[in-house]
């Protein structure tokens, strides 16, 4: 049993998307106010879609966490609750485009006692996306926390600070289509990506920030692992590397192309890159190798069906 021939249109127009490889420090508000500069230059060179790094508007590392993080809810939350969520909000609607704010940490207080005197945190790595009229689109809670151990390299643990996010998080642009946006580690678990191309989504996006053992064999190669397996663009977006930080970002921010080239890549220093993404080459690749009419889901699931939590609309 093939899967369904009906054809799909999951770019409705071309679109320019830039990711801005921010260099960002300690300073909230000032790397808020480096982030809207860099966002305007963006969009001058005319990107509609912009997407910023992971945890732009902080040092990235679990001891920063709890100090940076923001509460987002109730929505939309007060400028005291959350000045990141209110400064990404006025670059995408000064700039008319739609922005994906990276992702920043993010703080929930539920209350463990009646009285609420007693209170419980938990926190997430949470990336916002906006409207061109300013208005929030969607909020991705990173699902899979990135948590490894390469002795002699590096260990990281985002769990003993995070809460996993549960849904996968796909996107309506009502002049474009279906962009799905997840963050870093996300990007090592195919399933998700699968699921969003297959719901048809245009583009997947992640925020995300590698590091210089696992950067130069794998931030590339996944890139292009996701798009050549669903056919679509892959952008993913760094911060620039700060050797002075304690955590040493690889950069490469990129947009690989429904063929698995690389369309652009940034350096290591702060940079925008630009790409031109088109509805036409995502057809080319799915009329050319036509993985679309030949999947054998009689052999293997189909992990789009069912299961997969979709949210963030
Ligand atoms: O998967 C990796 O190697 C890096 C992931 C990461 O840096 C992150 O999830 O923030």
């Amino acid at each position: 049993m093939a899967s369904s021939t009906t054809p799909r249109p999951v770019l409705k127009q071309p679109v320019r998307l830039a990711c801005v490889q921010l260099a960002s420090g300690a300073d909230k508000a000032a790397n808020l106010a480096h982030a809207a500069i860099k966002v305007r230059e963006a969009a001058a060179k005319g990107a509609k879609i912009i997407v910023l790094p992971e945890c732009f508007n902080s040092p990235y590392g679990c001891d920063y966490f709890p100090s940076y993080a923001e509460e987002l809810l109730p929505s939309p939350p007060t400028p005291e609750q959350s000045p990141s969520f209110h400064a990404l909000s006025a670059m995408a609607r000064d700039n008319a485009v739609y922005l994906v704010g990276g992702s920043i940490p993010e703080l929930v207080t539920t209350p463990t006692t009646t009285s609420g005197e007693e209170s419980k945190k938990t926190y997430y790595n949470t990336s916002l996306t906006f409207s061109p009229t300013g208005a929030l689109l969607g909020t991705h809670r990173k699902i899979h926390l990135f948590d490894i151990s390469i002795p002699g390299k590096i260990t990281f643990r985002e769990s003993d600070v995070l809460s996993p996010g549960n849904s996968l998080t796909l996107l309506n642009l009502p002049e474009y289509g279906l962009l799905a946006v997840a963050i870093c580690y996300d990007v090592r678990f195919p399933e998700l990506a699968t699921i969003a191309a297959r719901r048809g989504a245009f583009a997947l996006v992640y925020p995300g920030a590698f590091n210089l053992v696992t950067g130069p064999l794998h931030w590339r190669l996944l890139a292009q692992a996701r798009a050549v397996d669903n056919q679509l663009y892959v952008a993913l977006c760094s911060p620039a590397r700060d050797l002075k930080a304690n955590y040493h970002a690889w950069g490469h921010s990129l947009v690989v192309d429904p063929m698995a080239g690389v369309q652009v890549e940034a350096g290591e220093g702060e940079e925008i890159v630009l790409a031109d993404l088109e509805g036409g080459r995502i057809e080319e690749a799915r009329s050319g190798i036509p993985l679309r009419e030949q999947r054998r889901f009689d052999v293997y699931p189909d992990v789009s069906e069912g299961g997969g939590k979709v949210g963030g609309t």
